[in-house]
């Protein structure tokens, strides 16, 4: 698909992680980074840009050098994830206004065709798109241990990526941000004033973020589908 690009967002520090830099830890004899590729491969998005730690570089490129992955270049990340995004936004250069780009986190690794596919076929209908989950669980507002608020959970959903944006949304609502330190892409989009749209995401494209959740990657990748949905 010629006018999708990725940026895959690895230049975190995964302090969660206990600082053992979660991109490059193996699963099943792969690296996480390897698998995150690999899946986007396999979903038709074949180009793009990695954004990585300075110090990585040279290691990310021989990782697309061996998986003979032509069409991604890598560039040196910020010290935050919305630095790292643009960082990769700079690094792709001026493209067509409705090209679409796939902002993904590399430490989701068991990112589905599947979701990739609902984010693409939304953002050509709307313009921007993510895939999200349900919220199962009570949600309460607390200060000071004390709770303030029960919130209705019906209008709540959990975030994932890859969130995708016609190129000119995305670029424009950067331009304009000037909100601090936003958590996802979706809002700065949304806070630029643009339609954000969200469509079905997937338990197992769930972030790689803390030890306790080892176990049940393995678990996935261990399943006879191999961790496929
Ligand atoms: N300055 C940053 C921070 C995060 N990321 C990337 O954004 C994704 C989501 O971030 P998260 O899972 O929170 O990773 P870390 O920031 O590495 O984790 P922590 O907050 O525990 O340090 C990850 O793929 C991470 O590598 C990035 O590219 N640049
Ligand atoms: C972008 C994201 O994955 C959406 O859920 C998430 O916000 C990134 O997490 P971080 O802890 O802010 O890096």
């Amino acid at each position: 698909m010629t006018d999708i690009w990725g940026i895959v967002v690895a230049a975190g520090q995964s302090r969660r992680m206990g600082s053992i830099n979660k991109i490059w830890m193996p699963f099943h004899g792969r690296p996480v980074l390897q698998w995150t590729l690999a899946r986007l491969h396999q979903a038709g998005v074949t180009q793009g840009v990695l954004v990585i730690q300075a110090a990585d570089i040279a290691r990310a490129e021989a990782l697309l050098k061996e998986n003979h992955w032509p069409g991604w270049w890598v560039t040196a990340g910020g010290s935050e994830r919305y630095l790292s995004v643009l960082a990769g936004l700079k690094a792709l250069g001026p493209r067509s206004p409705d090209e679409v780009i796939l902002v993904h986190d590399a430490a989701r690794f068991l990112v589905s065709s599947e979701v990739v596919a609902r984010v693409v076929e939304k953002v050509r209908e709307i313009g921007a798109a993510i895939p999200a989950m349900p919220v199962v669980d009570t949600v309460k507002t607390v200060a000071d241990g004390r709770i303030q608020k029960t919130v209705p959970r019906n209008a709540l959903v959990l975030a994932q990526t890859p969130q995708g944006f016609f190129y000119r949304i995305l670029v424009e609502s950067y331009r304009q941000w000037s909100g601090g330190v936003p958590t996802d892409d979706a809002e700065v989009v949304e806070q630029a004033g643009y339609p954000v749209f969200v469509v079905a995401g997937d338990a197992r494209n769930q972030k790689l973020t803390v030890p306790e959740d080892i176990p049940l990657f393995e678990r996935w990748l261990g399943a006879p589908d191999g961790g496929q949905t």
